[in-house]
């Protein structure tokens, strides 16, 4: 059962927030959507969900228009942390809601989540820590079976052990492999080792799917000094320079071959060493732009 977002659109006040937006996901994938604050996540998120409405395109479950067939909408979960429902609700109600709304909703396994985490159920979620309040929105999310999870900053602002604890949840989840789980994040490094794909927003565009398994065998991150101050223009041309200090570059190359190898040799650098490629690199080699390595120069 594939998700397929066509082509999806939204301006908010005359703005064009997402544009031209198409992807698939299929169960058994956890993936990042990753971006700067304001880049359009949650609206993404939104928008699929048919909490916005789009101006263009398509979100089709297994073939199936989630405009022209609503019923389907209950194969996507997206827990908005902002809506105000939640606030003066308890976990006892909140289930009972989530049970009237998703046909397949798992009240044992909520249970038992619940009570494994040490969750109130009798207390309003107000009450409840930040940490404690988003591993229960997880709980949920996960309680109601549906095969597409959208989670929004899910691990935004929690300790080490919170962090560990959705984390475990999410990935036992995915690794049925009959779930996908989307998680909107505007920090790289918390997915880094969570999520193998991700798909970088731009000016509301995606602008990259990353197969991290694929990119991470193609991809090479390498340190280089030249004797003097000139970048050669191949590091522009065939990479992202995502650092420079002094003599010393540091470029991501997403397409490293033995050609673009001997190219790199052919530049004569006087120092030259590879170094672990993180996802935080790639993200920094997409989005920091010309200026912000002057600032770093
Ligand atoms: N209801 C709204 N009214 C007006 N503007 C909105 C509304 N919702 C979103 N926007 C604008 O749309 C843009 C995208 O917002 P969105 O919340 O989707 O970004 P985001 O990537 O999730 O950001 P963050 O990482 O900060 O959560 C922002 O410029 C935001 O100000």
């Amino acid at each position: 059962m594939i998700l397929a977002i066509e082509q999806l659109g939204k301006r908010i006040n005359q703005r064009a927030t997402l544009t031209e937006i198409s992807f698939t996901v299929q169960p058994g994938q956890m993936v990042g959507v990753v971006g700067r604050n304001g880049v359009g996540k949650t609206t993404l998120f939104r928008t699929i969900n048919g909490q916005c409405l789009p101006d263009s395109g398509h979100v089709l479950v297994a073939g199936h228009d989630l405009q022209r067939e609503p019923a389907y909408r209950t194969q996507l979960c997206f827990i908005d942390p902002l809506a105000n429902y939640f606030r003066g609700a308890t976990i006892q109600e909140v289930r009972r809601d989530y049970q009237a709304a998703y046909p397949a909703f798992d009240q044992a396994k909520f249970d038992q989540l619940i009570t494994r985490y040490q969750l109130v159920p009798n207390r309003k979620l107000r009450h409840f820590s930040k940490g404690n309040f988003n591993l229960f929105l997880i709980i949920l999310a996960v309680a109601t079976n549906a095969p597409y999870l959208f989670l929004d900053e899910p691990l935004d602002g929690l300790d080490v052990l919170v962090r560990k604890n959705i984390l475990s949840i999410l990935i036992d989840e995915v690794a049925g492999g009959q779930r996908a789980i989307l998680l909107a994040s505007h920090n790289l490094a918390e997915l880094e080792g969570v999520v193998d794909r991700a798909l970088i927003l731009k000016d509301g565009r995606l602008v990259n799917d990353y197969q991290l398994e694929t990119m991470r065998a193609q991809a090479r991150k390498v340190q280089l000094v030249y004797r003097d101050k000139q970048v050669p223009k191949l590091l522009n041309t065939a990479g992202r320079i995502v650092h420079v200090s002094g003599r010393v570059i540091i470029v991501v190359f997403e397409h490293y071959t033995p050609e673009l190898a001997a190219q790199l040799a052919a530049t004569e650098p006087v120092f030259q060493e590879e170094l672990p490629l993180s996802l935080t690199d790639l993200f920094l080699a997409n989005l920091t732009d010309q200026a912000d390595y002057e600032l770093l120069a």
